[in-house]
């Protein structure tokens, strides 16, 4: 089956400065697709092309085979964009909102049902500019799926929200991806990136620094495990410099702290055992995307071309 959102080597500038620069991707049907990036590294220059916002330098765009510029109404059809908050006047109250929304589609979805799926059915009449931020993202969701789209994308869609309403409002996307609705997300947030995505394009100044799965990104992190533990004797540190996949070693008041794989951590257990050496106040701890969203877009780390 084709894929739903194709990018392939877009290229956008401003000033003459190549603000995205070769970024290619395909989204797949049914999946949560995630773009992750630092401020400025053009997540929604990307995206604001995928929705024919923004025309392109060079490159090529395809939502569902159409191209979003010159095929703008079919792509309107079947991709649900979110509004910027600035775009809903305050005054607007939320059924005005739903009813002029599902007008401008031919084939839009009923928004009453909608509307109660998101919440929303006891705020029909109060306006926008009096909703909670988590109520005027739902709403926001709302009016992404009044035309019945099979693509929605949603930027930052949980800047600015609480812990509760951040977490309710993933519970949300992870329904708007249950009814068969493909997602394109784009976030600041590692959490939500690790708890929602199927895969994420870690974006760099412009370009693809890495594109996997979060645990795939994990991995690919310098140290992706962290080892900790005091030795009930003394280790012969070549023995620790010698272990396989090892990232650093440090040693502090008698405690040794090493980071590596799970291929480390296997390899300092047999050390220990083989040395009859007790492992006193043993931690293991994984990287989070966290750490591996630093390591990917740390200046003095791989290129993109060789994380690519
Ligand atoms: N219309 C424009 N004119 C000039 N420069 C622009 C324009 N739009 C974006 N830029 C610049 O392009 C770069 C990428 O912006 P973009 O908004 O795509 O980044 P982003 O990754 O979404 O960042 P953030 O996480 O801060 O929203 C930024 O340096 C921005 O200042």
């Amino acid at each position: 089956m084709p894929s739903v959102i194709e990018v392939t080597d877009l290229r956008k500038s401003y000033g003459g400065r190549a603000v995205v620069d070769g970024v290619s991707f395909a989204v797949e049907e049914g999946e949560i697709f995630g773009i992750l990036g630092p401020n400025g590294a053009g997540k929604t220059t990307t995206v604001e092309c995928v929705e024919g916002l923004r025309v392109p330098d060079g490159g090529r765009v395809r939502v569902t085979g159409y191209d979003p510029v010159a095929d703008h109404e079919k792509v309107a059809r079947v991709l649900g964009a979110q509004l910027q908050q600035s775009e809903l006047q305050a005054k607007f109250t939320v059924r005005e909102a739903l009813e002029l929304y599902a007008a401008f589609y031919p084939r839009s979805a009923d928004w009453r049902p909608l509307a109660e799926r998101l919440g929303l059915t006891d705020k029909l009449g109060t306006r926008f500019g009096k909703l909670s931020g988590g109520q005027q993202q739902r709403l926001f969701i709302a009016l992404a799926l009044v035309g019945d789209p099979r693509v929605v994308v949603l930027d930052e869609l949980t800047t600015g929200l609480d812990p509760r309403a951040r977490r309710d409002t993933w519970q949300l996307i992870e329904d708007v991806r249950a009814s068969g609705v493909t997602v394109l997300l784009v976030t600041h947030f590692m959490e939500e990136a690790q708890r929602l995505c199927d895969r994420i394009a870690v974006i760099d100044k412009g370009r693809i620094a890495a594109l996997d799965t979060p645990a795939g990104l994990i991995r690919r992190s310098a140290g992706a495990t962290v080892i900790s533990f005091t030795p009930s004797a003394p280790l012969d540190e070549r023995d620790l410099a010698a272990l396989p996949a090892l990232a650093s070693v440090a040693y502090k008041d008698g405690r040794i702290t090493l980071s590596g794989t799970d291929e480390t951590v296997d390899a300092v257990i047999t050390l220990l055992a083989r040395h009859h050496i007790t492992a006193r106040q043993l931690r293991v701890v994984d990287a989070t995307l966290d750490d591996a969203f630093l390591d990917l877009t740390d200046d003095n780390n791989r290129t993109p071309e060789e994380a690519a």
